[in-house]
């Protein structure tokens, strides 16, 4: 069987590889122990579920009036729909895809992304997590969806995958290249990726002009246990794996209005406010770049 072929029998294969380093072993212990409401009860809404962050305008129509005793049920409805949008933005950027295709998708989380892929395009994914409670989760879903012999996620270092050489035809990190070496990243997305394949990704960097990671990117690296890279980094390290940017396009102030919205809600985690005050003082930008393997 190639890497590529998708079978529920080993859906949730009971093998699970050491993780590469004791960084990789924390965050493993990270996701399997989280279990957040903000991305639950938004999960629950269509079950799709998220670890990433929403862009968009905020629909006050739908979100009604603040007193109503349905606000908070219509909040988190709104929150969700505005981190579904934000992933089909991410789809629209994977370029032509086709039925008998396979993606990649690099940090899957509980594969909220992969399902709208399929959903999108018929096509097979192959999520990578270092979490096995997430790789369980998607595969559960997947199979609830009767999808799995479709979308599929495996407990899997992203650096050090099993996908055959040219054998994938778009791949992407939504929100989970913070995690690793952008060098040893996209030499990995490019190892697999077809020539003419594309990669996207939508991340926070630490914006180059401000000069330094501010005080709130480092608060935010502490939250998550990740290593926010800059622009720069990211552009450098593509162009040193053959990933040629197609697009890169600024989302912060598309991101903002979630962030505002989020800081109202019962939902808040705390780091609400790194966010907002990182976003507008500059030090901190939401991207998604797209790149040709070329
Ligand atoms: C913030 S979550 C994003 C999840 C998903 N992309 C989404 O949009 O819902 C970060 C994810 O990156 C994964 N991750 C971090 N480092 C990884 C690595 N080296 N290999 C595979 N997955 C990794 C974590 O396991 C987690 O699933
Ligand atoms: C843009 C940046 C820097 C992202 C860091 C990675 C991350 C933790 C994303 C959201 O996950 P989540 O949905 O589990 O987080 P939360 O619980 O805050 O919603
Ligand atoms: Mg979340």
């Amino acid at each position: 069987m190639t890497s590529t072929e998708l079978t529920s029998a080993n859906a949730t294969s009971a093998f699970v590889p050491a993780p590469a380093s004791p960084y990789q072993s924390d965050i493993a212990r990270y996701w399997n122990q989280e279990a957040r409401p903000v991305n639950l009860r938004l999960g629950d809404v269509d079950g799709l579920y998220h670890h990433h962050y929403g862009i968009g305008d905020i629909d006050h129509t739908a979100l009604g009036d603040t007193e109503d005793s349905e606000y908070e049920k219509k909040l988190i409805a709104e929150l969700h729909r505005l981190e579904s949008a934000q992933a089909e933005v991410l789809l629209d950027h994977l370029g032509v895809i086709g039925q008998d295709d396979t993606l990649v998708d690099a940090g899957c989380g509980r594969g909220g992304s992969s399902v709208m892929a399929h959903q999108r395009f018929g096509c097979k994914v192959e999520g990578v997590t270092l979490s096995s409670t997430q790789a369980e989760f998607g595969n559960r879903r997947a199979k609830e969806l009767g999808i799995d012999d479709h979308v599929r996620a495996q407990v899997c270092n992203m650096l050090d995958t099993p996908f055959e050489k040219g054998s994938i035809a778009a791949s992407w990190n939504n929100e989970s290249s913070m995690y690793v070496d952008l060098d040893d990243l996209f030499a990995e997305h490019s190892r697999f990726l077809k020539v003419g394949g594309r990669y996207v990704t939508i991340t926070g960097c630490w914006n180059p002009r401000y000069g330094q990671p501010s005080k709130w990117v480092s608060q935010i690296n502490a939250h998550f246990e990740c290593n926010i890279h800059s622009r720069r980094e990211y552009l450098r390290a593509m162009a040193d794996n053959r990933l040629v940017p197609q697009a890169v396009v600024d989302l912060t102030p598309a991101t903002l209005p979630y962030w505002e919205l989020r800081a109202t809600s019962s939902l808040v985690t705390g780091i609400e406010e790194a966010f907002i005050e990182s976003y507008k003082d500059g030090s901190f930008q939401y991207v998604l770049i797209a790149a040709d393997r070329v």
